[in-house]
């Protein structure tokens, strides 16, 4: 379905009446929690899941975004006595804001209390007791738990959520992980995610591994494309946030931007538009009357990106009330895994910013790329989720069948020397025989060592220093951890940590790691 850049007087994006209906398909709305889990379409494939997981090691579940893997696969697990002995369920998440979030939704559909029966952990906040049974944790955290105890022996399943996102700890988890199988084999893995390549795992994972699909989705979604390429994605944004407010039905937008300045920039835009709309008086001046919707909504317009502290997250996730038409505007933090609850719109940038290196400089820098398939797929699975939904792609069709298939691993195009450096420290001797799920480029690799061995990490035979050691337990690139360690040595500590802040995009992890030193 496409949708027309038609310049009417208000020179606003044109949205087809198709994804304006007035009405809601929600079905379920009425229905108990413990019916709206039984609803899911994961549901259907309980029993299955149930057996594979006994009779193979590992499991592929792939299954439509919303379709229920997240949050009901661990408790299916405690439903069916796997953690009766004490043991856990860990649940990864590329995100901190998705591991608080569903560890809560988890908690409110089993009648558990936060940090009882089931608690998060993520970089800087832990919470969780000696009742816990089911862990979410970042997949960062999962990392630093196989380090502390290699065997991880407190878990029987780790579910390796969003495994497509393929990020630097996540698939050094799954590599780290099929290594304890074989001196576990009790240790069972769930790799899943709605858009993942299921072959490549069960490749990796060979004869121990099954893959298991769910078919079909919470809600329809009908996707649009614009007619043509837009000028200006941040124009065509606002446009279409405003017409589908004037012109739609009831229901949240989620606006998906490359990152926290156009976030930002697109916030104001839209808070000053609530407070004022265009006069169609001869003197066309702005007059604060409001900006009201057909069905007499206002806007109420959130920020959602990575640098924000977790408080100011989960304002995006408040309930805004019938009166008010919640619009979340964020980066591809919101692109797997959450719920915002109401969400019935999105509308996709078709643009991510993606850390790449150049191994000629050695540097690092965020590129602005266009999204792969997966990532658009994951990004319109954010609506549908509560009710049935519409995307608004801000590109048209023929750029999508243009688009890669996934999004390439954050190991092939960053700086491997964290991962070399992590690697070492957990005891791995070999770095060329190591079984990566896909291996960092060999230009990369040498120049990470050659940096590894300029920092003191290395010794001139390529094993870990104690200095190296003392790195490693810092979650920072190493060039930083070297930097931190030395100011800290050297009664300046508060200082670097300054300094790390400025280099970080993530400012809000230096300030806790200031408290570590
Ligand atoms: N916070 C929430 N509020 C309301 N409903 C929720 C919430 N979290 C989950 N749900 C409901 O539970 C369903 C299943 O969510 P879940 O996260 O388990 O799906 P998923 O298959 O893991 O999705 P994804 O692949 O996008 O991570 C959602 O479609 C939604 O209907």
């Amino acid at each position: 379905m496409s949708m027309s850049l038609a310049e009417d007087d208000d020179k606003e994006l044109y949205i087809d009446d198709s994804g304006c209906t007035g009405a809601f398909y929600n079905p379920r709305a009425s229905l108990s929690l413990e019916q709206q889990r039984q609803a899911l379409p994961v549901y259907r494939v309980r029993s299955h899941l149930l057996y594979l997981l006994e009779i193979k090691q590992t499991l592929v579940l792939v299954g439509e975004a919303g379709s229920g893997k997240s949050t009901q696969v661990p408790q299916y697990l405690v439903e069916t006595g796997w953690t009766s002995d004490g043991r856990q369920v860990c649940v990864t998440q590329p995100r901190r804001v998705s591991a608080v979030t569903l560890a809560s939704r988890v908690c409110d559909e089993a009648g558990w209390r936060l940090g009882e029966q089931c608690g998060y952990a993520v970089r800087f906040a832990d919470c969780r007791s000696q009742a816990t049974r089911v862990l979410f944790a970042t997949d960062g955290v999962l990392v630093r738990l196989l380090a502390r105890d290699p065997l991880l022996q407190d878990f029987c399943v780790v579910m390796v959520d969003e495994a497509h996102e393929r990020t630097f700890h996540t698939d050094l988890a799954l590599c780290l992980l099929r290594k304890v199988q074989r001196r576990r084999p009790d240790l069972r893995v769930i790799v899943s995610s709605a858009t993942i390549d299921a072959d490549a795992y069960l490749k990796f994972f060979g004869d121990s591994a099954a893959c298991l699909s769910v078919e079909g989705r919470q809600y329809p979604v009908d996707i649009h494309y614009s007619a043509s390429p837009v000028p200006c994605y941040m124009a065509a944004a606002l446009d279409t946030v405003l017409a589908i407010h004037r012109r739609c039905g009831p229901g949240g937008v989620l606006v998906f931007l490359t990152g926290q300045e156009e976030v930002l920039r697109l916030v104001q835009q839209l808070r000053e538009a609530a407070i004022k709309v265009r006069s169609r008086s001869p003197l066309m001046i702005w007059k604060p009357r409001g900006c009201r919707s057909s069905s007499g909504q206002q806007l109420k317009v959130f920020a959602l990106y990575g640098g924000q502290s977790a408080r100011q997250q989960l304002r995006a996730f408040e309930n805004v009330g019938q009166a008010n038409r919640k619009v979340v505007v964020a980066t591809n933090l919101a692109e797997t895994s959450v719920t915002v609850p109401g969400i019935r719109y999105v509308v996709d940038c078709g643009f991510q910013k993606l850390r790449v290196f150049d191994p000629r400089t050695g540097l690092e820098s965020l590129a602005v790329c266009p999204v792969s398939a997966s990532a658009a797929e994951q990004r319109a699975g954010r609506a549908g989720r509560t009710q049935s939904g519409a995307v608004y792609r801000l590109y048209p069709e023929s750029e999508a069948a243009r688009q890669l298939p996934h999004t390439p691993a954050e190991l092939e195009r960053c700086d491997p020397s964290p991962l070399l450096l992590q690697l070492l420290s957990m005891g791995v001797r070999d770095l060329r025989r190591f079984n990566f799920l896909s291996a960092p480029a060999p230009g990369a690799m040498a120049r990470a060592c050659e940096l590894l061995r300029a920092l003191g990490a290395l010794d001139s035979e390529a094993r870990l220093t104690s200095l190296g050691a003392r790195m490693a337990e810092l979650p920072v690139a190493p060039m930083l951890a070297r930097s931190l360690l030395a100011g800290a040595e050297l009664g300046c500590g508060a200082d670097i940590c300054g300094l790390a802040a400025c280099l970080q995009v993530d400012v809000a992890d230096v300030c806790g790691l200031a408290a570590c030193l």
